[in-house]
């Protein structure tokens, strides 16, 4: 079961959980000389990506990539990695080694042998994880009813190339294997729609109905669920 963290609004939750994060980050660098974490895109991580790039640590040895990226130019104003390019990677956080997810392949499934070879060359496992989750229960761009659903829960490769069924762009993911492999795995929530989702998701069932189940209903990887009210 994850250990969940409440909060009334969204900058206080914010504001903690980079700190958290920013210590963890420092005892990993401690300990192995390195550290590595992987950040989802949406509205979400904003504040926190603000308030991390501020931090100040050793950011020369952290590797910092994502946890999906959508199959868009890296300057387009949906590209998850212009979201790191202009809030966390600042600062002294620009010191950060970034691993990218788009590269110059006409598509995610013909760009996501290169992002396989480039995380096998990434520090792993990943340190931290930083996980939203949509309405419909999705994470990372592991999606209900996507066709690579199935081999994102289940396969081996740290990344996957997915159509989601009502996205506007391909993707690029992190697969469950990947996530869970991660020696602290972060879910951001914020309002009452996730908040019920996220209810549901801690009761038994089909993960697939609920992809967020996959760091959910699991006890070998450490879960916090950061919740604010709005
Ligand atoms: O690229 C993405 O969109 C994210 O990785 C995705 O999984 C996100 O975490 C959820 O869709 C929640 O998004 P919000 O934080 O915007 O609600």
């Amino acid at each position: 079961m994850p250990t969940e963290h409440l909060f009334t609004n969204n900058d206080e939750a914010a504001a903690h959980l980079a700190t958290r994060i920013a210590a963890l980050l420092t005892d990993a660098i401690a300990t192995r000389g390195t550290a590595s974490l992987a950040l989802s895109g949406g509205r979400s991580p904003k504040p926190v990506l603000e308030a991390l790039a501020a931090t100040p640590l050793d950011w020369s040895k952290v590797v910092v990539t994502l946890v999906d990226e959508r199959w868009v130019a890296p300057d387009a104003p949906d590209s998850n990695e212009r979201l790191l390019r202009e809030t966390l990677l600042t600062g002294p956080a620009a010191a950060a080694h970034f691993v990218p997810m788009k590269n110059d392949a006409a598509d995610a499934y013909a760009g996501q042998p290169a992002v396989e070879a480039a995380f096998a060359a990434i520090p792993w496992p990943l340190d931290i994880v930083l996980l939203g989750m949509g309405e419909d229960g999705h994470t990372a761009s592991l999606f209900p009813a996507a066709a690579e659903l199935a081999d994102g829960l289940t396969g081996t490769a740290r990344t996957i190339a997915v159509t989601p069924p009502a996205a506007p762009h391909q993707r690029l993911s992190l697969t469950a294997s990947a996530i869970l492999a991660a020696r602290h795995v972060f879910l951001q929530i914020s309002g009452d729609a996730k908040k019920a989702v996220y209810a549901r998701a801690l009761e038994d069932g089909p993960v697939e109905q609920l992809p967020i189940r996959l760091a959910l209903r699991q006890d070998a990887t450490p879960v916090e669920v950061w919740i604010s009210a709005q």
